[in-house]
């Protein structure tokens, strides 16, 4: 039997095998381009459920850990395979459950191709290190292990990396997996999974349990054989969960929010930094906690830029993700539209200026839709709360600075530091911009947001626990560390 059962009902996956929930409810995932659609009803699960996958999470572990790295790289290896045969249909799924673009869903499933790869070869390098010991009889060397059953609690805007950006490093280091995706797209949560399942490996070893944040998420983070927690989301959520991990002594990881800034100097390249803006800041309807969202601009080309931007911005094309010439599609549910939109009221209340957008589109196709125009603000100061508090939607403020030391100094002042960008030719500027910014990705001429899987990846301040995804650092995280001494 596969995820999906009868009327687009997707089931649970538990030590090998699809199982409703013992609840015997669904909830809807449907497509915010048209309210009216449901894409699939997934498991409302239990906390009874919850106990039975962890239970199987366990019990496959020591096996599981027992296996070569290659071995499990040969799974991954598999599933890759697998991803990429069905490429077009989850990207699909993707797309028709939250809104980005075809084009976007299909780079993104792509690069969780890439990633299982990536993962797969990092089953055959080394994990540790030859030490000198003050003894020179004895050889004193580092080892890593798992940590056992790792959970992941995974968002709803990059439905396939993010959790197999997760998944991938726990699975190659030797631990087994309890997926809890967003509801708002756990149908495609379901088809990776099956993509895992085909792969052959085996039960217990990965598991997919749906249902609410509050029952679900919470119950992972509390569960006492839940070994280490890692999540992307809010800061909110993300902060209740590492204090839940704290308390009973479980490892977490944690990537929540940011404020995102990219500074445009007097010397950049106007186009390419317009470019980047609108790119950084818009594609996938301003839903990536890279997104550029504060963009501050050196009075000497404000007016320039200003009007460079908002040409561009005007003739963007919000439309259904999957009809080809859509640029922008809809917010991912009703409640990131509602924050959206009051996110722009307050804008307008606070005294900055709407240049372009700010409303909902008046297209009768759109209607059905958590559509929103994709919008940019002036004459935005650093105290606004639009320049304070992260929106996750096509929103652009625009903040004018006078020197490059301003610009530095305001792009700090935030609680978050994930990403941040600067447009320059001047070689003393982009110098400062990399030993000044605070933030865990620096980028100079190119877009805050778009990060690659074989580097680390991860914020300061309030934008993360202060550890590090992907690449090799992901490894921190999936291990601990065994120093070893050994005399004969
Ligand atoms: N950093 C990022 O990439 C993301 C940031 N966000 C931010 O969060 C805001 C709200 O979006 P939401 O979808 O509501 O995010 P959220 O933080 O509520 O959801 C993220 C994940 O956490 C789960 N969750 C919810 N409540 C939980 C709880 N009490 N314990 C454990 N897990 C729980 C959800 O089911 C989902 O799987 C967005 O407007 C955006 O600002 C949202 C998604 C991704
Ligand atoms: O910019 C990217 O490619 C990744 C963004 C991301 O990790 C997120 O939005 O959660």
């Amino acid at each position: 039997m596969g995820a999906f059962v009868g009327e687009q009902t997707y089931l649970n996956y538990i030590n090998g095998e699809w199982v409703a929930s013992t609840s015997g409810k669904t909830i809807k995932s449907i497509n915010p381009a048209n309210r009216n659609e449901i894409v699939g009803l997934v498991q409302a699960s239990s906390a009874d459920d919850l106990d039975q996958v962890v239970a199987a999470a366990k019990a496959a572990a020591k096996a599981w850990r027992k296996l070569s790295g290659s071995a499990r790289g040969d799974f991954l290896f598999k599933a890759a395979n697998i991803l990429e045969r069905r490429l077009d249909e989850v990207a699909e799924s993707m797309t028709r459950e939250m809104g980005k673009t075809l084009p976007e869903a299909k780079g993104e499933t792509a690069r969780g191709v890439a990633i299982l790869r990536y993962y797969a070869g990092e089953g055959m390098r080394k994990v540790g290190d030859v030490i000198p010991s003050t003894d020179s009889e004895a050889l004193m060397f580092t080892t890593r292990v798992p940590l056992g059953v790792v959970g992941v609690i995974s968002p709803w805007n990059f439905p396939v990396a993010i959790p197999i950006w997760k998944m991938a490093p726990a699975l190659i280091y030797g631990n087994t997996v309890v997926l809890k995706p967003a509801t708002e797209t756990a149908v495609t949560a379901a088809k990776i999974i099956e993509c895992f399942a085909e792969a052959g490996l085996p039960a217990g070893v990965i598991n997919l349990i749906t249902g609410s944040g509050s029952i679900i998420g919470q119950g992972l983070a509390e569960h006492k054989d839940i070994n280490g927690i890692t999540f992307t989301g809010s800061n909110q959520v993300g902060k209740a969960v590492g204090q839940a991990a704290l308390a009973r002594g479980a490892k977490y990881q944690l990537e929540m929010g940011g404020k995102n800034p990219v500074i445009i100097a007097d010397d950049a390249n106007l186009d390419l930094a317009v470019d980047g803006t609108i790119s950084g800041g818009l594609k996938s309807t301003g839903q990536k906690c890279t997104a550029t969202s504060r963009v501050i601009v050196m009075r000497g080309v404000y007016e320039a830029f200003k009007e460079k931007l908002v040409a561009k911005v005007q003739d963007l094309k919000v439309g259904h993700g999957l009809e080809q010439g859509t640029w922008l599609g809809p917010c991912a549910n009703e409640n990131q539209l509602n924050t959206v939109v009051s996110y722009i009221a307050k804008g307008i209340e606070e005294g900055a200026e709407l240049l372009v957008g700010g409303a909902r589109p008046e297209q009768a196709d759109l209607a059905d839709g958590f559509y929103i125009q994709p919008t940019v603000f002036d004459k935005v100061t650093a105290d606004m709360t639009i320049a304070r508090e992260e929106i996750f939607g096509p929103v652009l403020a625009l903040i004018q600075v006078d020197t490059i030391e301003e610009a530095i100094e305001l792009a700090n002042d935030s609680d978050y530091g994930l990403s941040a960008s600067i447009y320059t030719q001047n070689i003393g500027n982009i110098l400062s911009f990399i030993q000044d910014m605070d933030a865990g990705l620096v980028r100079i001429n190119a877009e805050t947001a778009g990060v690659e899987l074989q580097a680390p990846f991860g914020g300061m301040k309030q934008s993360s626990s202060h550890s590090r995804e992907q690449g090799q650092a992901a490894i921190e995280f999936y291990t601990a560390i065994k120093t070893v001494f050994l005399k004969g």
